[in-house]
């Protein structure tokens, strides 16, 4: 266990006059010694004594405001826009610089500090070049517990950066030299690249440390857990989980979508729904269980029947479902359906154990909206469903297109 003399703590006090948002407390828990990231001063007589009033009143705040700035990323993230350095974000969280220069003792203190922290930090130079790490970050880069954190020292970290992120840190490094507002952000989500030659999604955010020859700190948080957990999460709440085809919230949000970018291009659009013949009596003479292998079997037809993945077909309910076909006509959507009624036909059942003799036909509708026939998605959604309705009327197994 490593003390800290009273000269490493006036280092420690030199440090957080840098803008992160830390604090360091005592393992009584109540008297908070050091704020970093505070642009106020301590409300005490003692400027090394903070009082825990303080502590919550300003991690509160900087956790609210933190809390929307990221939601206001993501937001900005998901519509894809490049955004990892907004100006509005920096400008916000980096008030004009501190003239202040950390003395030559700060440079151990940090060492110190980093050797500390529970989450992998890296400290860089003006160059890029990794001066610190500790040993979460060498867990995390080199995917490796046993190196030591020498093995990181001497790396250029952009190495460790994939395009766009490492052309925009670099000229960030070199213009942080000259301008008076250095590198410095929260935290933001990227991706990394590993000495394994694999890559991780991480969040990292970056913090300028004014010595004589700048220094970077970097903090680094591993997210590919949290990602696979989203992945999972997504997947099981956009699929039926019977069929593996989309849900019907999928089906809802593609046509909503898909009917906006083709109206605005003047491109065609389709809706075909596809209902099983007579579904009920398969059920009552051979079982649900083998309805269900049926439907999987009959879900599996559709897909495959599909003209380009920008169609997206989903189970909308028990046994009916539904495509919607962006960029196609009266014709593409006749041609599918003519497809789909030929693939299922042409199943057989004996592989769930059932004779030869038991085969099951599908009904369809379908309309196309193409010159402004229809005024909303849920007109030409309820078009095709008038058209399935009189192909169920016509004597099903049959295609029936709204005219
Ligand atoms: N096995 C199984 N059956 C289902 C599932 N969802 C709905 N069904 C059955 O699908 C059948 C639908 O029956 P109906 O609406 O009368 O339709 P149908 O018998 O296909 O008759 P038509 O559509 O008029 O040709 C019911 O027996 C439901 O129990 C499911 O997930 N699994």
């Amino acid at each position: 266990m490593l003390e800290l003399t009273s000269t490493a703590e006036k280092q420690l006090s030199q440090i957080s006059q840098v803008k992160m948002d830390m604090f360091i407390g005592d393992t009584l828990g109540g008297n908070y010694h050091y704020k970093f990231g505070a642009n106020e001063q301590p409300p005490s007589a003692n400027p090394l004594k903070i009082e825990p009033q303080f502590l919550s009143n300003n991690l509160a705040q900087h956790t609210t405001a933190n809390a929307a700035d990221l939601a206001a990323n993501k937001t900005r993230t998901d519509s894809n826009e490049y955004n990892h350095f907004d100006k509005t974000l920096e400008t916000r969280f980096n008030p004009p610089h501190s003239t202040t220069m950390l003395g030559g003792n700060a440079l151990s203190s940090l060492s110190t500090l980093v050797d500390y922290m529970m989450e992998a930090m890296i400290v860089v130079d003006e160059f890029g070049n990794i001066q610190m790490a500790n040993r979460h970050a060498v867990a995390l880069l080199l995917d490796c517990n046993k190196s030591s954190t020498n093995s990181l020292i001497g790396q250029r970290w952009q190495s460790y950066l994939t395009e766009p992120q490492k052309s925009h840190y670099q000229q960030m490094i070199l213009e942080s030299t000259f301008e008076p507002r250095p590198l410095n952000h929260l935290p933001n989500e990227t991706t990394l690249n590993m000495s394994n030659g694999q890559t991780i999604d991480v969040e990292m955010s970056v913090t300028h440390f004014p010595m004589s020859e700048p220094l970077f700190g970097i903090i680094i948080r591993d997210l590919s857990k949290y990602r696979a957990e989203y992945q999972q999460l997504y997947k099981w709440a956009s699929t039926d989980c019977l069929t593996n085809l989309s849900n019907r919230r999928v089906f809802d949000a593609d046509l909503k979508h898909h009917w906006k970018t083709c109206i605005e291009q003047g491109d065609p659009i389709s809706v075909l729904i596809i209902d099983i013949d007579h579904f009920k009596s398969f059920n009552d003479n051979h079982g649900h269980v083998m309805g269900d292998r049926c439907l999987q079997k009959i879900a599996a037809a559709i897909q495959a029947s599909l003209p380009n993945e920008n169609c997206t077909a989903a189970r909308y309910g028990g046994e009916e479902f539904a495509l919607v076909m962006p960029n196609c006509d009266t014709s593409e959507v006749q041609q599918t359906a003519q497809l789909i009624q030929q693939n299922i036909n042409a199943l057989t059942y004996m592989d769930i154990g059932l004779d030869i003799s038991v085969s099951v036909s599908v009904s369809q509708g379908h309309a196309s909206e193409v010159n402004g026939q229809f005024r909303t998605p849920n007109a030409l959604l309820c078009a095709a469903d008038t058209a399935l309705y009189r192909a169920k009327a016509d004597g099903r197994n049959r295609i029936n297109a709204c005219c």
